[in-house]
């Protein structure tokens, strides 16, 4: 069964906590936090201190994509919140297998994540280590964007090199997830599924939920 990680960034700011527990009811597995640093992306969205209510206020895990050019910056923050997975983008840093030791080091899951255009070939010597990989389908820096289809074949490749390696590492798939693309997804070898105004925006998220989980 796939994990739904519903994204916060999406859900209204003014009730967060109201909008946690409807989701952690309608049985999400995960949340996803899409921090943003007006550099990286050119979005901001929330920082350590929401980072801290959310993490007070959840009972179910919390995965933090961090879409910022210093990622190795709040790691043992996060972990001192009690944050479970930390994914940074490739594209920010000439030291991926550092960032890894140092979320690793902080008893976090390491994920990486890649922009539309990164190949998968990028993760490749890093994957004895990583817990998963991140593909993004749509452009970092805002929800409620078109899912990009050319991502699916870097999802189907980067399952071949999984199943060709051996090593143990689950695909995370994020931005304009769907019932539709969520499939498109699941088939092509992804099992965590991060959607934010989809769910969101469903009038009945228990429903939304379950027909993502599959
Ligand atoms: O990381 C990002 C955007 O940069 C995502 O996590 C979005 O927040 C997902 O939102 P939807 O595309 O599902 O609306
Ligand atoms: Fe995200």
């Amino acid at each position: 069964m796939n994990k739904v990680l519903p994204s916060l960034l999406a859900g209204d700011f003014m009730r967060l906590g109201d909008d946690i527990e409807k989701m952690e009811a309608a049985g999400a597995d995960i949340f996803h936090l899409d921090i943003m640093d007006g550099q990286f992306v050119p979005n901001i969205s929330y920082g350590l201190p929401v980072v801290k209510a959310i993490a007070e206020k959840s009972t179910i895990p919390l995965d933090v994509h961090l879409m910022t050019n210093q990622p190795e910056q709040f790691i043992p923050e996060f972990a001192e919140m009690g944050v479970a997975m930390v994914s940074f983008h490739i594209e920010a840093t000439a030291h991926p297998h550092r960032i890894m030791q140092l979320i690793h080091n902080h008893g976090m899951k390491a994920g990486i994540a890649l922009n539309p255009h990164t190949p998968v070939n990028m993760v490749k010597h890093l994957l004895p280590e990583i817990d998963f990989v991140l593909i993004m389908t749509v452009n970092p820096g805002f929800g409620g964007q078109e899912f990009i289809s050319s991502c699916v074949d870097k999802i189907e490749e980067l399952a071949v090199m999984k199943e060709d390696s051996g090593y143990d590492f689950a695909i995370e798939v994020d931005g304009g997830i769907n019932n539709e693309t969520a499939e498109i997804c699941t088939k092509a070898g992804a099992g965590l599924l991060v959607s934010g105004s989809h769910l969101f925006k469903s009038g009945d998220w228990k429903r939304a939920v379950d027909t993502l989980k599959g």
